[in-house]
Parts: structure tokens; sequence; C-alpha cells
């Protein structure tokens, strides 16, 4: 007899058993808050664990004009991840990179090969340390002085992710690896490196990623490189 006919509902992965990840508790997070009292928590649903999490919550709110309703939303999570601009100074240049990202692929990039700065997910490491690991990993450079900037969240109404925002020096001598990503995980990334004049030119035209024009922004801004 199934689990289902004893009368016991059926294991679900990601929830009570392992999932391909060997995660369990899936849909236990958010139901615990406390910091708004205008939000119960209701309801969590898993949706999907195949690789990243997808959830739909449901909650209670009160407006502003003090009713409540009944509100679902659905939520990615994808875990915290970090990002960093590389930069030198004595050559006013900015170290990037090109990979190819099927999202802005199947959403209107012409072919998907996205002009970023080095990127990546914490997974169990704090920012500092992920973005050290990603910047080896990704473009061959080891960074030893990065500098946190500030922490954004990218996509609020659907997207659960932080990013920790970083800036860090590079030059020939600090080269120490081959780069290119994790080919285990299907990474090819290429390095490339931009005149700091030219990379804000390419702002909405080659450069159409979100946290690479914030940190390119934030440089001018701070005048930390010179825009000729
Ligand atoms: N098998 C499989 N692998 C996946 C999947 N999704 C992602 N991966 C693997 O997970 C890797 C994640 O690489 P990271 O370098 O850690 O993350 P990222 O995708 O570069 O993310 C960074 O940039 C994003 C875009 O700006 C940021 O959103 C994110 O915070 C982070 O900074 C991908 O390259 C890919 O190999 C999936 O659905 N299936
Ligand atoms: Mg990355």
């Amino acid at each position: 007899m199934s689990a289902a006919a004893a009368g016991h509902p059926e294991s679900t992965p990601g929830i009570d058993v392992a999932d391909s990840r060997g995660r369990t508790g899936l849909d236990q997070v958010g139901r615990g808050l406390t910091g708004n009292p205008d939000v119960i928590v209701r309801d969590v649903r898993l949706l999907s664990s195949n690789w990243f999490v997808l959830r739909a919550t449901t909650f209670d709110f009160r407006h502003r004009d003090g009713h409540w309703s009944t509100e679902d939303r659905e939520t990615y999570d994808r875990g915290d991840g970090a990002t960093v601009l590389l930069y030198n100074t004595e050559q006013n240049t900015v170290l990037l990179t090109r990979q190819f990202r099927f999202p802005a692929y199947v959403n209107g990039h012409p072919d998907g090969n996205l002009v970023e700065a080095p990127a990546g997910l914490l997974d169990d490491d704090d920012p500092l340390a992920a973005i050290e690991r990603e910047t080896a990993e990704e473009t061959g450079y080891t960074i030893s002085d990065a500098a946190h900037l500030f922490d954004l969240f990218m996509s609020p109404g659907s997207v659960t992710e932080k990013l920790h925002f970083f800036a860090a020096r590079y030059s020939a001598a600090t080269l120490t690896g081959a780069g290119g990503g994790l080919a285990g995980e299907g990474e090819d990334i290429e390095n490339v490196e931009l005149d700091f004049t030219e990379a804000l030119a390419a702002i909405g035209t080659t450069i159409v990623d979100a946290k690479t024009v914030i940190l390119l922004q934030w440089a001018d801004r701070t005048g930390l490189l010179e825009a000729r």
C-alpha cells in the first residue's frame, strides 16, 4: 500500500526528503517572519526545486487605509550574490567579462553574450570570500583589497537575491590563473578590458547588465576613474 493510500501524505523532494541537490524544508522559508505587523504569512508552497527554488507564498496584508487583503506572490530564490568592479587607475581601465546568458537571449538580446562585471553566487561563503573566489574563477585575477560598497536588491518584485557590491584593483601582476569560469558547470567566460571612457559610452548598447552599469556609474560619480 502506498503512503498516500495508507492515509499518509506522499514524500515530496525538497520538503520532507532530499531533492536532487540534497535540500529539505524548502517550504519553511518565510513562515516565521515577524518584522512587519502588517504582514501575516499564511502558507508557503514549493513550486520547483529543480536547481534554484521557486515558491508561492500566501500572506495577509494590511493596506495603508487599514483594510486587510490576502495576496499570493511567487519568489525565485537563487541565494545571494556578489559582484566587483575591477579597476586599474594607472591605465584608466576596467576588467569586465563576456558570457552567454540564456535569460537575456530569450528576452530580446541579439546573441545573449553579455558584458558584465565578474559576479557569482555566495554559495556557503561570506560575500568577500565569494567575490575573491569568483574573480579568480572567472577572470584569472587575484584580488586582495576588495572594498565593500553597498548591497542592493536586484529585482525585488520576484527575485529574493541581495547582491553585495565591491571594487578592487587589478593589474598585469595580479593575473595568476587561467580564468574562464568552471568548465564543469558549463561556463565559458572571456575577459573584456575596456578603457573607462569607452565603458561608460557603451552603457545602453554593449553594456546592458544592471550591476555593471551601477558599478561604472559609481566609479564615475566618485571620480575613482576618469571619464575623458
Ligand atoms: N545545471 C544547472 N546549472 C545552473 C543552473 N542555473 C545556474 N547554473 C550554474 O550555476 C552557475 C552560477 O554561476 P555564478 O557565477 O555563481 O553566478 P552567476 O550566474 O554569474 O550570478 C551572478 O550574476 C548574476 C547576474 O547579474 C547575479 O544575479 C548573481 O547575483 C550573481 O552575482 C552558472 O554559471 C551555471 O553553471 C541551472 O538551472 N542548472
Ligand atoms: Mg558568474
